[in-house]
């Protein structure tokens, strides 16, 4: 832990030098986004056939909790500057000056690594791995390279976020499987709406920084029209698990409602092409639903499972 900040790295207003918070630290860690990070691995560990040791179950969420942790603080530490420049995040430690960068790098890099060893040690070197690749996608891949180049950052970055539930599933069954590999596909459809969404509601953040984000490259128009887009391509996928026999009716429903009202709410975005009118109220309501778009399709799948598992639904499409 430091004496905060006697120098600012960041060009943020002078800091009195009090030691970090550790609710500094904790904060770093993205703990809101996580929440739906840990849950998403969680469901993938539950719905995944066979069984493991409570004990090891905690472990391997604890582990891919650590991981994802781990790398939003090194997305921090890498981004300190241009979160200063943008209103929705210069309030977060580095930029506020609360905490000097070394130390957020310190932090980082002991969250991942400790991530990893747990996991090998304790659950397997497969899911060490895939665990290792969302790691370096979210904070290299993704932060030091899409981010700043490209408007399909999110696009092609979006594997990151949808390793969670893939790793959940190999900790218990030590394989990739199709079932997993949908799990991932899921997430990867979901997040372009997802932070497309927030985006255009933030755009002017992202401009006044120099991110090359979607609707200040493309324009809102083409914003808009990829957001229905991917909400059409993701109702298949998010659907299939029960078309290959992965999941049953229960799900299946679950899926096919869900999916039919994210596109009635990404409609609305889509068709429109102004906004200031009403304060993007259909654009915050579609970010606000891709959150709950997601909680419960895969809380929906565990359900599902578990009821299979006591045969009360059955295992696929024709079950
Ligand atoms: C490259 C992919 C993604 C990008 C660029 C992205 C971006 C964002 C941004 C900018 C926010 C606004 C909140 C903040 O300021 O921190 C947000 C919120 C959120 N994201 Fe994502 N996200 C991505 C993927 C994911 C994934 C994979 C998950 C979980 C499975 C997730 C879960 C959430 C949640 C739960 C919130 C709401 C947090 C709150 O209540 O403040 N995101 N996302
Ligand atoms: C196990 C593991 C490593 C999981 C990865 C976790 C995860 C949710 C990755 C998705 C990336 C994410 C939240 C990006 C936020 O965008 P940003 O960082 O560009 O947002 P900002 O503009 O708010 O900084």
């Amino acid at each position: 832990m430091n004496t905060s900040a006697q120098i600012t790295t960041t060009g943020s207003a002078a800091v009195s030098a009090m030691p970090t918070d550790w609710r500094d630290f904790f904060a770093l860690t993205k703990p809101r986004v996580m929440t739906l990070v840990v849950f998403t691995a969680l469901c993938g560990l539950l719905a995944a056939p066979g069984s493991i040791h409570p004990v090891l179950g905690f472990t391997a969420i604890l582990a891919i909790a650590m991981g994802a942790g781990g790398s939003a603080v090194l997305n921090q530490w890498w981004e300190a500057d241009l979160d200063a420049g943008m209103k929705r995040t210069a309030a977060r430690p580095l930029p506020a000056g609360r905490m000097e960068r070394g130390d957020a790098r310190d932090f980082g890099l002991f969250l991942s690594g400790a991530s990893l060893v747990l996991m090998g040690v304790a659950i397997g070197w497969l899911a060490a791995a895939l665990l290792l690749a969302a790691i370096v996608y979210y904070a290299v891949i993704y932060t030091m390279w899409l981010k700043p180049r490209t408007p399909q950052n999110i696009v092609i970055g979006g594997g990151s976020g949808a390793f969670p539930p893939l790793i959940g599933w190999v900790a218990v069954t030590g394989e990739i499987t199709a079932m997993p590999i949908l799990l991932f596909a899921i997430i990867f459809m979901w997040t372009p709406p997802h932070f497309w969404a927030l985006a255009l509601f933030v755009k002017t953040d992202y401009a006044n920084v120099g991110i090359p984000m979607m609707p200040n490259v493309r324009g809102e128009a083409s914003t808009r029209r990829q957001i229905l887009a991917y909400t059409v391509l993701l109702a298949p996928v998010a659907v299939a698990p029960w078309l290959i026999g992965g999941a049953g009716w229960l799900y299946g429903s679950v899926a096919l409602v869900l999916s039919m009202l994210f596109f009635a709410l990404a409609l609305p975005v889509g068709l429109r092409t102004r906004s200031e009118e009403d304060a993007m109220r259909p654009e915050k309501t579609l970010f606000k639903f891709s959150i709950a778009y997601l909680f419960i399709l895969f809380a929906a799948l565990v359900v599902d499972r578990v009821l299979a598992a006591h045969g009360i639904v059955g295992a696929g499409v024709f079950g």
